[in-house]
């Protein structure tokens, strides 16, 4: 806003006025075009014509449509916010007020005590303190006594030193001396007679406690046991030590404190946050800067500390977040203790800096509530893991659709089983699974899944094929019977948790799962069609109640179509290693926006950040459930759904279930494969002459190194192809002995007879 000085027509005065900084600047009044007069702000305004600034219009802009209107004016120019603020207190607008400050205002009962597992955590992490420093300084004891032997002459001296001036009353001395130096005669008698008597009383006080002392020494000689004079000359010694002491030199050592107790202050955040590079950070911390404020104290958060501040203007928590290998150096922390964020529901420049006490890969993983025992209903959000404050992840899979990615062995399939167990024990998801590296991590599975695949042949693929397909025709029908319901049963056109139990509708949800999705799009022949459907389910399928799960170790373009990638709601990257693959599982410009999987490091397993998940990107490590938990897990969720009849399909023996078939026949392949003389043999060892004998078959199988996993596909085929139950084998290996799975070869000739 311009206010004018028609006693002095200078515009260009103003235009330096303009130009000079900040205070002068004209600022876009944002109320779009419609004028608005602003009342002037106290009594000494001067009434005046105001100039409207369009939102968008800049300084110079302004300044032009001044000239435009024909009059030269002249004068200061002003803040049009300056008014509003005055005119917003001259209301007296206190309720706005208040409610601004309800934004900002600090729990009653503090973070740390918010839940009984945060409480607890804190009073671990108290403990710990405690505990560390009771250790240390006990393991120093002996030093310290020591050092206080050491001081003890020094301390000797200046014990007898202060008794002496004590009895000889050194401190009256001076008086005494300036008496005599005025001459004043009277006075000084005076004073010397008082010190005398002062002298004589105290010589014969302490020539009174030496006697006392040692009469009682020498009373309390004969019953003392051997021990006693050396604790007294000990007591004596170390008291003598503690006045000998050097003011620069502290007898007891400061506990020097791991990172997992060190308390975070706050000269450590502007310590860091000056570390950045951030220009604006830097000015704000320097001499004549405006410094930067916390806007809470730092506490304890869950196993960490939080800091909650506000950057300087401009700078955003994301370029700080950004930045979080250059916080983590200059917080003297491991990175994977570094966590800032920004928070959102405040402004851009809000930082809530979250230091927790481990790396979030060394943090103790947190028990999988599913685990033992519960149901799970797929319209809430199904437990997942934990973000990095050690809080409850949770994933909303109704409506939408996820997309894992990530580079080998960094936890995908774990992250994807949890939620297809979960899943599970909602016994109204429909399951389709195809696990397509053919390791069986997923085979557990495979009694409650309506369609189930493992391995990458043919037959596998096609069969995955053929289940998107019959997964499309349920698409169409499913539109159907939606758009023909009564508006008061449907009133969304979606399916709920109501339409999802009306076993008659045939509305229950569909959850299709494809570990290693590449497999199946990248193939020559179904590739194509496979994406084609899939892209369909990911636009149509979540109001109509069918989920498309994809996963794979491969993101690129060829792994997953453009469509899936660009529409799938839910996005987890584990490490990765590369911008683009990045960009591929997150979503474009996720890496320039600072949502970076390459920054996990290898031992960061389970470690994925989530989008889609909660309003603003997390990072979360998923629940550790190993295989034998998963079966177990499983097995609870075939109870479930047996006792409620809702066993269907492959789990029902309904349909045939695809296993890695081999072309050949995998009975004649493990005879042919049999190592020479032996009557017994591992799987792993016949998975690794199979994978010599035939590459092209059974090659993947024995890329595995975890002996359990590389054994399952083998094992499993065997037994739902031929009923053929493997047993311990006890081998002596390297002269220990190790027990692992396997089988006999009669039970592989008999069941060739028997077959033949
Ligand atoms: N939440 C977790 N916490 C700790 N370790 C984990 C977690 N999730 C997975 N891991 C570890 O990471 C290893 C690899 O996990 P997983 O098999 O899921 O990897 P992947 O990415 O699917 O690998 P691939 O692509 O080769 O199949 C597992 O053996 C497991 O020990």
């Amino acid at each position: 806003m311009f206010r004018p000085n028609r006693e002095q027509p200078d515009i260009e005065e103003a235009l330096i006025l303009a130009e000079r900084g900040r205070e002068a600047e004209v600022i876009a009044f944002p109320t779009g075009a419609r004028p608005t007069q602003v009342p002037p702000a106290g009594p000494e305004a001067p009434a005046t014509q105001v100039t409207e600034v369009p939102a968008d219009a800049d300084a110079e802009t302004a300044l032009g449509e001044i000239v435009d209107d024909g009059e030269v004016l002249k004068g200061e120019v002003v803040r049009v916010d300056r008014d509003v603020d005055a005119f917003v207190a001259q209301r007296g607008d206190w309720l706005a007020d208040l409610a601004e400050r309800k934004k900002s205002a600090r729990p009653i009962v503090p973070a740390y005590l918010r839940t009984r597992e945060e409480a607890a955590q804190t009073a671990k992490w108290v403990a710990d303190y405690y505990a560390h420093v009771l250790a240390y300084q006990a393991t120093r004891a002996p030093l310290y006594l020591l050092r206080l032997l050491g001081r003890s002459p020094r301390g000797a001296g200046r014990a007898l030193t202060a008794w002496g001036r004590w009895v000889a009353d050194a401190e009256s001395k001076p008086l005494r001396q300036a008496a005599a130096q005025r001459g004043s005669t009277g006075e000084y008698m005076v004073l010397s007679r008082e010190r005398n008597v002062r002298v004589r009383t105290r010589a014969t006080l302490s020539a009174g406690t030496a006697a006392v002392v040692l009469v009682t020494a020498l009373i309390a000689a004969p019953t003392t046991p051997g021990w006693g004079p050396w604790v007294a000359v000990w007591a004596l010694l170390t008291t003598l030590g503690a006045f000998g002491g050097k003011k620069d030199v502290p007898l007891i050592n400061r506990a020097v404190l791991p990172a997992k107790v060190t308390k975070l202050d706050s000269d450590a955040v502007l310590r860091a946050l000056g570390s950045l590079g951030i220009a604006e950070i830097n000015k704000a911390l320097g001499p004549k800067g405006s410094g930067i404020t916390f806007t809470a104290p730092i506490t304890r958060d869950g196993p960490g500390w939080r800091a909650e501040l506000d950057l300087p203007y401009g700078v955003t928590a994301s370029a700080v977040a950004e930045k979080r290998k250059e916080l983590a150096s200059g917080l003297r922390r491991n990175l994977g203790c570094v966590w800032p964020e920004a928070e959102t529901e405040e402004h851009p420049g809000r930082l809530v800096l979250w230091v927790g006490d481990l790396p979030m890969n060394k943090a103790k993983p947190a028990p999988w509530p599913l685990l033992k025992t519960g149901k799970a209903s797929i319209f809430e959000p199904l437990p997942y893991g934990v973000d990095q404050r050690g809080r409850p992840v949770a994933i909303q899979l109704m409506f939408a659709n996820l997309l894992i990615g990530a580079i080998p062995r960094m936890g995908k399939t774990f992250g994807l089983r949890v939620l297809l167990l979960a899943a599970a024990l909602d016994v109204l998801v429909e399951l389709r699974i195809f696990e397509l590296k053919g390791t069986g991590d997923l085979s557990m599975l495979r009694q409650v899944c309506h369609d189930y695949g493992q391995g990458f042949s043919d037959p596998v693929l096609e069969r995955a094929l053929l289940s998107l397909r019959e997964v499309r025709k349920e698409l169409l029908r499913r539109a159907d019977v939606i758009a023909n319901l009564p508006r008061d049963i449907c009133p969304e056109n979606k399916v709920t948790p109501e339409l999802a139990a009306k076993k008659t509708l045939g509305l229950h949800p569909i959850l299709i799962g494809i570990d290693e999705c590449q497999m199946l799009f990248e193939h020559k022949q179904y590739g194509e069609e496979a994406g084609a459907i899939a892209e369909e389910i990911i636009r149509l399928g979540p109001a109509l109640g069918i989920i498309l799960v994809v996963a794979t170790q491969r993101p690129d373009k060829d792994a997953i179509p453009t469509g899936v990638a660009s529409n799938v709601g839910l996005r987890m990257c584990f490490k990765v290693t590369g911008q683009v693959e990045n960009d591929m599982v997150l979503g474009t410009s996720s890496y320039k926006n600072g949502l970076r999987a390459t920054t996990f490091t290898m031992s960061d397993k389970g470690i994925a950040y989530a989008v889609g998940v909660a309003d603003e990107p997390i990072i979360c490590r998923s629940a550790f459930v190993d295989g034998p938990d998963a079966e177990k897990v499983a097995d609870r969720a075939r109870q479930l759904r047996e006792a409620s009849g809702r066993i269907t399909g492959v789990a029902a023996g309904e349909a045939p279930t695809v296993d890695e078939a081999p072309a050949a026949n995998l009975l004649d392949d493990v005879l042919a494969a049999w190592p020479t003389g032996e009557t017994e043999a591992w799987w792993t060892v016949l998975v690794d002459r199979l994978a010599e004998l035939r590459p092209e078959e059974y090659g993947a199988w024995a890329e595995v190194t975890d002996a359990r996993r590389k054994a399952t596909p083998l094992s499993n085929a065997m037994k739902s192809q031929y009923g053929i139950e493997g047993r311990q084998i006890n081998r002596l290996i390297n002269g220990k002995e190790t027990n692992r799975r396997g089988v006999d070869l009669d039970t592989i000739t008999n069941a060739i007879a028997e077959r033949d």
